[in-house]
């Protein structure tokens, strides 16, 4: 296997989003949970997408677990490398999306890197370096309240230059209109006055393919899935890749019952959850009985085990800003969120014991411990339940006959639940 493009994410749900683009960009596509181990029979593709836990975590360990991927994914003939960060910068002012870049970027030689988190299809664009989330900038979106990152700066310029040690410039939207030699003009500009990445911006999917050809001439860039859609258009078009339709080896039913988990505290997934309330028995969680010990977790598997035979059923831990404050304000931002997703975790071991077979996991750093803990070697990717997130059927042994979808917090629409499960059979 000879990869055109390798990509690590740094969640597992932004990795289904981006395998998800790219397939349907025509690129055979795989995601695997981490670097995958020599045993795994991997199909003939042309992206590996590496899925990483490593948005919230250490920058160190990021760095290291990121530059172990690469390695893989270079030894594989992969030229370019895609770092998969979130369409809404999810990050710190630690990192890890400067120390990540920095590491990569070095490695592969690159003087400039380019990076744009646009993904004009679920409505994120950059304008002159700042990021909109839909109508408003980024630090007024519901990511300003985000549980693990809240987001108060839209101006991405500044949020990069805090996290790298790199110099970071702007390849404005005037520049981008005139197509990928212009961007590559201005690229070699800003680096000769030392800037070392520079956010570009980019408001419709047209300007994608002009960045994402632009940037097949480096070795490494930085973005969301609207990237690797102009990456993947680049390849096809530069007839690297011949385009393959979708394969639906990933969609044929696999039976048995189905369970929905969110421990995201997105404002869309609060309302799927409300959507999800009239079709299907819900329970919500009492978060802080889940950090104080297993009865919780007890009580919820025995509430699901008496109904799920009849149908669904849909067990979120998810709360509004206020009650993720003062839950916070308790235990600590990064123990609360560790306990309750080792709790999702320990729910999702439960309910595939009781028989699920077909899972839906709302929240990124959520589906990491459960796909984590259900020990999902890799994913391929099945039919669009909405804009980036695909079904996914679990690969490797142990895996099982599986079916999965890993929601980002902020992704779907309101009947998303309802969506998955039509198309998961
Ligand atoms: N009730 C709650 N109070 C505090 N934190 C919570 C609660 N429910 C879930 N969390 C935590 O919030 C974080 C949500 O992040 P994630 O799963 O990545 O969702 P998203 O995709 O919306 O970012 C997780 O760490 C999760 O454990
Ligand atoms: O790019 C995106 O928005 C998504 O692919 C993504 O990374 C989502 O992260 P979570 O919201 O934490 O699931």
């Amino acid at each position: 296997m000879t990869l055109k493009l390798g990509c690590i994410a740094d969640d597992y749900t932004g990795a289904s989003d981006l395998a998800n683009t790219l397939t349907r960009a025509g690129l055979r596509t795989v995601q695997t949970i981490g670097v995958p181990a020599a045993d795994l029979a991997l199909p003939e593709v042309d992206a590996v997408v590496v899925s990483l836990k490593s948005r919230s975590i250490e920058a160190s360990l990021a760095v290291a677990r990121s530059r172990e991927a690469d390695t893989w994914l270079r030894g594989r003939g992969a030229r370019h490398v895609l770092f998969k960060i979130c369409s809404t910068f999810d990050s710190t002012d630690d990192g890890n999306i400067g120390p990540v870049m920095d590491a990569l970027a070095g490695d592969a030689g690159d003087g400039i890197v380019l990076v744009t988190p646009a993904f004009p299809e679920t409505r994120r664009t950059v304008y002159q370096g700042n990021l909109f989330v839909g109508a408003v900038p980024l630090n007024e979106s519901p990511l300003k309240d985000h549980p693990l990152n809240p987001m108060h700066d839209a101006n991405l310029v500044r949020v990069l230059a805090r996290q790298s040690q790199r110099k970071i410039g702007l390849v404005d939207l005037a520049t981008v209109v005139h197509g990928p030699e212009a961007i590559g003009h201005r690229l070699a500009e800003l680096a000769g006055q030392g800037i070392g990445a520079a956010i570009v911006d980019a408001v419709f999917d047209a300007d994608l393919t002009a960045i994402g050809a632009a940037a097949l001439n480096n070795r490494v860039s930085v973005g969301a899935s609207g990237i690797g859609l102009g990456l993947a258009r680049a390849l096809v078009e530069g007839g690297h890749v011949q385009s393959h339709g979708l394969a639906h080896h990933a969609d044929a039913p696999v039976g048995g019952l189905a369970a929905c988990l969110a421990g995201s505290c997105s404002q869309a997934t609060l309302q799927q959850i409300a959507h999800a309330e009239t079709i299907m028995p819900v329970l919500h969680l009492d978060a802080a009985g889940l950090i104080a010990g297993p009865d919780e977790t007890r009580r919820a598997l025995a509430w699901a085990r008496e109904r799920i035979g009849k149908g669904p059923v849909l067990i979120a831990s998810s709360a509004t800003p206020d009650q993720v404050s003062a839950l916070q304000a308790r235990h600590g931002r990064d123990a609360a969120g560790h306990a309750i997703e080792q709790a999702m975790a320990d729910l999702a071991e439960g309910l595939i014991g009781a028989g699920v077979r077909r899972l839906i996991v709302a929240g990124g750093e959520t589906s990491g411990a459960v796909v984590d803990r259900l020990k999902i070697p890799g994913f391929l990717v099945g039919p669009e339940i909405a804009a980036g997130v695909p079904v996914l059927r679990a690969i490797g042994a142990g895996a099982g006959d599986m079916l999965l979808a890993l929601k980002s917090g902020n992704f779907g629409g309101p009947q998303f639940f309802a969506d998955a499960l039509g198309l998961m059979r």
